[in-house]
């Protein structure tokens, strides 16, 4: 009898992304510092931190966008800088904050561009499948009234779905997103992450809502002046005293007695200059 194989080192695939002892300068500036961490396909990962802790500029390292100094990124095993463009967006989509306008382009003409990297040639045109596609991610983000509108005539939180909903159509396993929710109303909010966890895909986000984050994340990564503060589930990330060492506020963690959830109440420190006068 043919006995089975053993499992072999090679089976294992590699992890969805992994960085490496990454460092990045900018301008002679030390932005990331040594950073290094996994993210396991169908993780939901935060990146959380202070203006300036180097969330964007780490989400562009992973994006192939921004060399390091030092270390190194691995998407699906392979250094993006090297897959050729076209791979690299099959793979991995990333909804920035200053994603072009596209002026004079309409929000289903630019939703569609995200089709582009899954053309056979830049000459062939869109086929029913990719029109499919696109009327899905648009209707998705709520956008299918919208849609014959010129971006540029749209308002922030708008405009804002639309760079999601072009990621979207991209149909990508590796999903950045740059403060995906910063514009939006509450009830947008919680319908887009709703909406990304249940594409079951691998999520890196920037986020500054931190109740938000620990809600809908699966692990937090915590930055502060370019160094990792934690890597760790949300209630072992967002822990008050590091709330208050990362963020300079005072913080106070518990659990909501009627689902368990994480329930994360901040308020400004007291100082000099706001402490009652007597
Ligand atoms: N192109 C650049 N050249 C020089 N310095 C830069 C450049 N881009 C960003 N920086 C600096 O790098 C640091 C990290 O910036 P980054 O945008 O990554 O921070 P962030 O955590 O995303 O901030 P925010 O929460 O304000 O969006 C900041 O001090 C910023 O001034």
């Amino acid at each position: 009898m043919a006995s089975a194989p053993f499992p072999t080192e090679t089976s294992v695939p590699p992890p969805a992304i992994a960085v490496e002892r990454l460092s990045c300068r900018l301008a002679g500036r030390m932005v990331l510092s040594d950073i290094g961490f996994s993210v396991s396909g169908g993780e939901i990962l935060g990146i959380l931190g202070p203006n300036g802790s180097g969330k964007t500029t780490l989400l562009r390292c992973l994006a192939g966008l921004q060399t390091p100094s030092a270390g190194r990124v691995l998407i699906d095993g392979d250094d993006p800088r090297v897959l050729r463009p076209v791979e690299l967006a099959r793979r991995l989509a990333l909804q920035a904050q200053d994603s072009p306008a596209a002026l004079g382009f309409t929000v289903r003409d630019v939703v569609g561009m995200g089709r582009l990297v899954h053309r056979r040639s830049p000459f062939a045109g869109a086929g029913a499948e990719d029109r499919a596609i696109v009327e899905d991610a648009l209707d998705r983000l709520d956008l299918s009234g919208l849609a014959g509108r010129a971006v540029e005539q749209l308002s922030g939180g708008e405009r804002q779905r639309v760079t999601i909903a072009r990621a979207l159509a991209q149909r990508p396993r590796i999903l950045l997103l740059d403060e995906p929710t910063n514009h939006l109303d509450i009830h947008h909010r919680f319908a887009v992450l709703d909406l990304v966890r249940s594409l079951g895909i691998t999520v890196v986000a920037t986020l500054h809502d931190i109740e938000l984050a620990a809600r809908w994340c699966d692990r937090i990564l915590l930055l502060a002046d370019g160094r990792l503060q934690a890597d760790a589930a949300p209630e072992d990330a967002l822990t008050p005293d590091r709330l208050t060492a990362v963020y300079r506020v005072a913080a106070a963690v518990d659990r909501r007695p009627q689902d368990s959830r994480l329930r994360i109440d901040l308020s400004p420190l007291m100082s000099p200059f706001t402490e009652p006068s007597r």
